[in-house]
C-alpha cells in the first residue's frame, strides 16, 4: 500500500514537473516561485474579470451570459420522458450464451454457425437428417453469439463494459438474462468464486475507474425517494462517526459484524481491468446498491435491516417524482470497495430464494435486481469538495437482472411450493414477453392506429422496468441457452422471444451534464498545485507559504505539456526545450492578456454605452410608470364601477332565483290541488254510482213491494168480482129461468163494478202461471175499449206440436253460451205492433225476451213464457206461466261493467223508452207493459173493427 500511495505520489509529481517545469524550479527557485505568482496574478486578474463582470451585470444587463440551467441528470428530467419519441433510438441489444454440454454423451440442438448465427435443429432432424431432408434449420442472428467455451471475461468484455462506461457517464442501463432452468443464467450474472460473472466485473471496473475520484462516506445521502441529497462535511463527517461507532458497537448495518474482508470475495475482486477513460475528473462519485427480489410477485429487499424479526417485509413499487420507478424504503447501501460491495450482495445472497430441482441443483426461485447507482456531482472552483447544491447531482443506475428460468412442470416434477413458484415465475415471464410484444406492436404502427396498453403491471418485473421502455436508458439481454437436445422445444420458444425483444427500439439517454461555468480540470491543477507547493515548503521556499490555490483557464490552453525525463544526459538540452516551450506560452499568454485588455476595454465602453441607454431607458419608464398610474386609475375607477354593477347583479340574480323558487313552491302546490281535486271527484264519482245503484236497488225493493201489494189486491177484487160473478150468474140463472131478458155482457154490473173498482188505471198484464189458460175466467177490459174475454172453449191441438212466438229486442246481445233456449217451431218479432203479429201465425206460445245488466254489470237474459188465448172477441191474450232466466257469470270477480242502457236493450222492441230501472221486478214489470201494450194494440184494432 505504501509503495503504491508512493509511485502515486511519485507520478503527480512528475504530472507537476510537467506542468510548471522541475528545472525552473529547481535551478532558479526564486523565479519559479515567480513564474507561479505570475501565473496566478494573471489567471486571478482575469478571473476577478470575469466574477467582476458577473457580479456586476447579472442583475441589470441582458447582456450577461445567461447561467446556463442546470442540466439535471438524464434520467432525472420529467420533461424527457414526454420527448422520447423525438429521441434517438437504439434497438435492445440481445447476446446469446450457449453453455457447455453437462456429458460429452449428451446431443445438442444447436450449432454456433459464426459469432452471429446461431442454427436450430430438431431431434428428428439429427436423428433423421434424410428423412427431413426438405425441412431446413433455423437459424437465429444475434448481436453476439458466445461459444460454450467463451468466458466470463469475454462476455464481460462485449455485454457489460459498455453498460459501465454508460454508468459513468450519467446513463441508465439494464442488463437481463434470460432462458430455462439451468441455462447458466446466474451463473453468467453473478458466476462463481472461479469464474467470476458479470456483476463483481462491473463493480470492480467502476471501482478502478472512480477509485480516486470517489466522495468521502455520507457526502451523498439518499433521501428514501429515489433521489439524493449532499450533507456538508461537517455533517458527513458526524454520520461516519455514528457509523464508526455502531460498527465498533457489534453490529453493523445489517446486524453482523463486519469481518475482515472475505478471502473469497477478495478473489472475486483480485483482477484488475483497465479503468474507463470516460470519467469526468472534475466530478465526484459515491457508489451505492441496492438487492432486491421478486417472488411470487411479491418485492422483498435482501438488504433490509430486519432486525429481531426475520422475515423480509414485502415491499411496493413507485414512481418518483421524475417517473422512475423504485422500490419504496429499499435499503441503499453506500460502497467504497468492490469488496464491500460483493459482501453486501452475498448477505443478500443468502436471503434470496433458491430451490434444488430435478434440472438445476440451485436454482433461482425468484427474479432478482441487484442495482448499481453511481451519485456524480460537480467539485467547487477549487476542485475540493462537492458543490452544495442537490440539483447539481446526477445519477444513474446500472440494473442487472437475474431472471427466474422458465421450466415445463412436466420436466421439473415440481409439486406444491416449487410448483406454486414455477407458475409465478412462468407468469411474469408470460408478462415480459407479452410487455415485450405490444410494444413492438405499438412502435410498429407508429402513430397509426391505436396503440395497445402495455400491461407493465401483471407484474413486479416489468412494472419494475416500465421506464427503461417508456422512457429511455440502454437495454440489454443475454439470452442463456443450454443446448441439450431436451431442451429444443423450450429453446424454441426462448429464441422467439430474443428475435421479437431484437425489434424492441429504446429512447437513447442524453444526459445533459451541468455547466456551472467552472474550469475544467480543476480539480487535478489544484491537486498538482498542491504537490508543487509541498515541493516548494520541502525546498525551504517561504513564499511558497504564501501562495494561495487557484485554478485559472491557464490548464485548457493549448496542448498538454511534453513529457521529459531528466535522467540523460540530453537533459539539458531539453530543458531549454521546456524553457523555449514555456517562453512560448508566456508570450502567448501576454498576447491573449493584451487581447483581453482590448476586450475589456470594448467590454466597459458597451457597458457605457448600455448604462446610457439605460439612463434613456429609464426616463421613458418613468414616463410610462406615469402613464401606468393614471390608467391603473382610471381602471381601479372602472373596477370599482364594475364591482358595483356585478353587486346589483348580484342582488337581481338573488331576486330573480328567489321568485323562481316560489314559482316553483306555487307549482308544486297547484299540481298538489290539483291531484287532490281529482281524487275527490273520483270519489265523488264513485259514491254517485254507489249512491245510484243504492237507489236502484230501494226503488225496485219499493216498487216490488208495491207490486206486491198490488197483486194482493188484485186477487182480493178478483176473488171479490168471482163472488159477485157466482152471485151474478146465479141471479141470472134465476132471471133466466124467470124469463128476464138477459143483459149484453157490455153493460153487466160486472164491467161497471171492475171499472169503478180499477178507478181508471192503466193496463195490466196477468202473468199468473198457476191457473191453466183454459179454466181461466178472467176478463181483461179497458175503460175505454171494452171487454177482452178469453174463450174459453179454445182448445189447442197438440197434434200440431207448440208454435211459438219469439218477441225479442232488434239488436240483442249474443248470448254466447253453450246453453241456448230450445223453440222448435218458431217465428222471432222485433215489434208487436199488430194484432197479426200475435195471432196471423197461429203460434199458439208466445216468449218475450228481456236482456238486462244485473247489479254486476253481467248481461241477465229472461225469457217469458206463456199461451197465447185467443180472445173471444177475434183478438189474443198471453198468460204468462214460465219465466227462463239464462245468466253468465265470470269465474273471477269482475268489476262492474258499463252496463247497456235499458233503452238499448227494450225500446227497439217498442219504439220507445223503457223504464231504467236494472232490477227483476222492474223487468217483470217492463215485460207486464210490453205485453200489455200488445194487448193494447189488440184492443185498438178491435175497437176499430
Ligand atoms: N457457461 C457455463 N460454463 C460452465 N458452467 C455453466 C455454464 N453455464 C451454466 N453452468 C453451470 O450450470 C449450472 C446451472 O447454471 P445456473 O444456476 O446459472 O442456471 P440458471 O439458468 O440460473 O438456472 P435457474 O433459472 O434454475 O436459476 C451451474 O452449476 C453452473 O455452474
Amino acid at each position: 500500500m505504501k509503495l503504491a500511495a508512493n509511485a502515486n505520489r511519485k507520478e503527480e509529481e512528475e504530472q507537476a514537473w510537467r506542468l510548471y517545469g522541475r528545472k525552473h524550479l529547481k535551478l532558479t527557485n526564486q523565479n519559479s516561485v515567480g513564474f507561479l505568482k505570475e501565473a496566478k496574478k494573471q489567471d486571478c486578474s482575469r478571473n476577478k474579470i470575469t466574477k467582476n463582470i458577473n457580479m456586476k451585470a447579472v442583475p441589470r444587463t441582458p447582456m450577461r451570459v445567461p447561467k446556463t440551467p442546470r442540466a439535471a441528470p438524464a434520467h432525472t428530467h420529467p420533461e424527457k420522458r414526454r420527448d422520447v419519441s423525438n429521441k434517438q433510438q437504439d434497438p435492445v441489444n440481445v447476446f446469446c450464451r450457449v453453455r457447455p454440454l453437462q456429458s460429452e454423451g449428451d446431443l445438442t440442438c444447436m450449432r454456433v454457425k459464426n459469432t452471429t448465427t446461431i442454427a436450430l435443429n430438431s431431434q428428428d432432424q439429427l436423428l433423421h437428417p434424410k428423412q427431413n431432408g426438405a425441412q431446413r434449420e433455423i437459424q437465429y442472428i444475434f448481436k453476439h453469439v458466445f461459444q460454450p467455451d467463451s468466458n466470463q471475461q469475454e462476455v464481460f468484455a462485449a455485454v457489460a463494459q459498455p453498460l459501465v462506461e454508460n454508468l459513468v457517464r450519467g446513463r441508465n442501463s439494464l442488463l437481463f438474462t434470460y432462458g430455462v432452468t439451468g441455462s447458466g443464467k446466474t451463473y453468467t450474472m453473478t458466476g462463481n468464486a472461479r469464474h467470476r460473472g458479470i456483476m463483481p466485473r462491473c463493480l470492480d471496473l467502476l471501482f478502478r475507474t472512480i477509485s480516486d475520484y470517489q466522495a468521502k462516506k455520507f457526502v451523498f445521502k439518499p433521501d428514501r425517494l429515489n433521489g439524493f441529497e449532499i450533507l456538508s462535511e461537517e455533517d458527513a463527517l458526524l454520520e461516519r462517526q455514528q457509523e464508526m461507532n455502531q460498527r465498533f458497537a457489534g453490529a453493523g448495518r445489517f446486524g453482523f459484524r463486519r469481518k475482515d474482508s472475505d478471502p473469497e470475495i477478495a478473489s472475486q475482486a483480485s483482477v484488475e481491468p483497465t479503468p474507463l477513460s470516460v470519467l469526468d475528473e472534475d466530478n465526484m462519485y459515491s457508489v451505492f446498491i441496492t438487492y432486491v427480489e421478486m417472488y411470487n410477485n411479491s418485492v422483498y429487499d435482501l438488504l433490509e435491516d430486519t432486525g429481531v424479526q426475520k422475515s423480509l417485509q414485502c415491499k411496493i413499487i413507485r414512481e418518483d417524482a421524475n417517473h422512475q420507478m423504485f422500490v419504496h424504503g429499499v435499503t441503499e447501501v453506500e460502497v467504497k470497495t468492490v469488496e464491500e460491495a460483493l459482501e453486501v450482495f452475498q448477505m443478500g445472497q443468502k436471503r434470496k430464494r433458491m430451490g434444488n430441482t430435478i434440472l438445476n441443483a440451485e436454482s433461482s426461485r425468484s427474479h432478482s435486481v441487484f442495482n448499481i447507482r453511481l451519485v456524480q456531482a460537480p467539485t467547487d472552483c477549487q476542485g475540493e469538495h462537492v458543490v452544495q447544491d442537490k440539483h447539481t447531482i446526477t445519477v444513474s443506475q446500472l440494473s442487472l437482472v437475474d431472471l427466474a428460468g422458465s421450466e415445463r412442470s412436466s420436466r421439473t416434477k415440481n409439486t406444491g411450493v416449487r410448483l406454486r413458484e414455477a407458475g409465478n415465475i412462468n407468469n411474469s415471464l408470460m408478462t415480459l414477453r407479452t410487455c415485450l410484444e405490444y410494444l413492438r406492436e405499438n412502435q410498429q404502427l407508429a402513430g397509426n392506429g391505436a396503440a395497445k396498453k402495455i400491461p407493465y403491471r401483471d407484474s413486479k418485473i416489468t412494472h419494475m422496468f416500465k421506464n427503461y421502455f417508456d422512457g429511455e436508458g440502454q437495454v440489454s439481454m443475454i439470452v442463456c441457452v443450454n443446448p441439450r437436445i431436451e431442451d429444443y422445444d423450450e429453446n424454441m420458444q426462448v429464441m422467439k422471444f430474443a428475435e421479437m425483444t431484437q425489434e424492441v427500439q429504446i429512447a437513447r439517454a442524453t444526459p445533459m451534464k451541468p455547466d456551472l461555468g467552472l474550469t475544467p480540470g480543476r480539480r487535478k491543477a489544484n491537486k498538482l498545485f498542491k504537490i508543487a507547493v509541498n515541493n516548494l515548503n520541502e525546498l525551504g521556499i517561504p513564499e511558497a507559504k504564501q501562495l494561495e490555490v487557484d485554478v485559472g483557464l491557464v490548464y485548457s490552453l493549448g496542448p498538454d505539456f511534453p513529457n521529459y525525463q531528466m535522467d540523460t544526459p540530453e537533459t539539458e538540452c531539453k530543458i531549454q526545450e521546456l524553457m523555449q516551450y514555456l517562453e512560448q506560452r508566456i508570450e502567448k499568454r501576454r498576447k491573449l492578456r493584451a487581447n483581453m485588455d482590448i476586450k475589456c476595454d470594448n467590454f466597459r465602453q458597451l457597458l457605457m454605452n448600455l448604462d446610457r441607454d439605460n439612463l434613456q431607458l429609464r426616463t421613458e419608464l418613468a414616463s410610462l410608470k406615469a402613464v401606468y398610474k393614471q390608467e391603473r386609475e382610471r381602471s381601479a375607477a372602472l373596477e370599482n364601477k364594475v364591482r358595483i354593477h356585478e353587486s346589483s347583479i348580484d342582488v337581481l340574480n338573488n331576486t330573480v332565483s328567489k321568485r323562481e323558487r316560489q314559482i316553483q313552491e306555487l307549482t308544486q302546490k297547484l299540481s298538489e290541488q290539483d291531484y287532490l281535486l281529482t281524487q275527490k271527484e273520483q270519489e265523488k264519482e264513485k259514491q254517485k254510482k254507489k249512491f245510484n245503484s243504492k237507489l236502484a236497488v230501494e226503488s225496485d225493493k219499493n216498487k216490488r213491494e208495491f207490486d206486491m201489494k198490488l197483486r194482493e189486491q188484485r186477487a182480493k177484487m178478483q176473488e171479490r168480482m168471482r163472488i159477485k160473478d157466482e152471485k151474478l150468474r146465479l141471479v141470472s140463472n134465476i132471471l133466466q129461468s124467470e124469463d128476464v131478458p138477459s143483459l149484453p155482457r157490455s153493460q153487466s154490473s160486472e164491467n161497471l163494478l171492475n171499472d169503478k173498482e180499477r178507478g181508471g188505471g192503466g193496463f195490466t198484464a196477468r202473468t199468473e202461471s198457476s191457473a191453466p189458460a183454459t179454466t181461466r175466467t178472467d176478463i181483461y177490459c179497458t175503460p175505454r175499449h171494452g171487454l177482452a174475454a178469453a174463450n174459453n172453449r179454445h182448445r189447442r191441438s197438440r197434434s200440431a206440436g207448440d208454435k211459438w212466438l219469439e218477441h225479442r229486442a232488434a239488436n240483442p246481445v249474443p248470448l254466447g253460451t253453450i246453453m241456448q233456449p230450445y223453440l222448435k217451431n218458431r217465428k222471432s218479432v222485433t215489434k208487436l205492433t199488430d194484432m197479426k203479429e200475435l195471432t196471423g201465425h197461429g203460434a199458439n206460445k208466445y216468449c218475450l225476451v228481456s236482456q238486462e245488466a244485473d247489479t254486476d254489470g253481467d248481461v241477465e237474459t229472461k225469457l217469458y213464457k206463456g199461451n197465447v188465448i185467443p180472445t173471444c172477441g177475434g183478438g189474443a191474450q198471453v198468460v204468462f206461466d214460465d219465466v227462463e232466466c239464462l245468466k253468465q257469470k265470470s269465474p273471477v270477480h269482475s268489476p262492474p261493467r258499463k252496463r247497456p242502457s235499458n233503452g238499448n236493450l227494450s225500446a227497439s222492441a217498442f219504439g220507445g223508452p223503457l223504464p231504467t230501472s236494472t232490477t227483476g221486478l222492474t223487468s217483470v214489470q217492463d215485460v207486464a207493459s210490453r205485453c200489455n201494450l200488445g194487448i193494447e194494440g189488440h184492443s185498438s184494432k178491435k175497437s176499430k173493427m
